[in-house]
């Protein structure tokens, strides 16, 4: 499977956002992708996932050789900002999911077992969703979102709010789900996109750039990957 994005543009007024992106991503690898403040991070996965309109442009997904558009199952997105219905309890939340998805999702857990999964105590999984932490909504919203086994999957800065032992859980989990879907995971934590990642795009100036490690040791590729998004600020 290959995700391919043909000549993407979003303008915001005046402002182009986003400058004719040809890209084509690759299924089983976990993507980086950097940029500078208000470089278009969101922007681009807003366009992709549908909340927003592209001015112009495509994107359709390559299997076995046939092309097709993107339709929303194929599409994950983790928000940095979790959205969950905060009127709910965690269990009732999952619980409709499940329902709600009953014919596209096949759930092989227990509503217990995803818990156990996600490491939520069982203490949490009774209260409502507007009392959970930051971090638990984060991995309310990942557990939706792994459950649903989308081809692709979307991911803006999911890890910034985890506690030091939940983001190295889900890393791990991250990487156990990689194979046969893309991920696209944006942050600002370069050390954190370097670990994770099997390609690091870099966007700037409004486009997709594929940052080409080669030979060049950690250290010589951060310095690359620094100097390129140097060239997209005012200094
Ligand atoms: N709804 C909107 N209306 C007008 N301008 C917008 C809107 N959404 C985003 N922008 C502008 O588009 C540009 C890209 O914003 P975006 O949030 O996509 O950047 P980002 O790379 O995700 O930034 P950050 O890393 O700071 O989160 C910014 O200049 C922002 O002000």
């Amino acid at each position: 499977m290959k995700f391919v994005i043909e000549h993407l543009t979003k303008h915001f007024e005046k402002k182009e956002v986003l400058h004719d992106i040809n890209f084509t991503f690759e299924e089983g690898k976990i993507y980086g992708l950097l940029g500078r403040n208000g470089a278009g991070k969101t922007t681009l996965f807003n366009c992709l996932n549908r909340d927003i309109k592209k001015d112009s442009g495509r994107f359709y997904l390559e299997l076995d050789g046939t092309l097709r558009e993107s339709v929303p199952e194929d599409i994950g997105y983790v928000l940095s900002t979790p959205t969950v219905p905060e009127f709910l309890t965690g269990r009732e939340f999952l619980k409709f999911f499940l329902e709600i998805n009953e014919r596209s999702v096949q759930s092989t857990k227990s509503i217990d077992e995803y818990f156990e999964y996600m490491k939520i105590a069982p203490d949490d999984r009774d209260k409502l969703l507007k009392d959970y932490s930051h971090g638990m909504k984060n991995k309310m919203q990942m557990l939706i979102n792994i459950i649903a086994q989308p081809n692709i999957l979307l991911l803006d800065e999911p890890l910034t709010s985890l506690d030091v032992v939940v983001a190295e859980e889900m890393k791990q989990l991250l990487r156990s789900l990689k194979r046969g879907r893309i991920t696209i995971f944006s942050t600002h934590i370069m050390d954190l996109a370097l670990d994770l990642c099997d390609e690091i795009v870099l966007l700037s100036h409004g486009e997709l750039e594929e940052v080409e490690k080669s030979d060049l040791d950690s250290h010589a590729f951060k310095e690359k990957i620094i100097a390129a998004l140097r060239e997209d600020g005012y200094e």
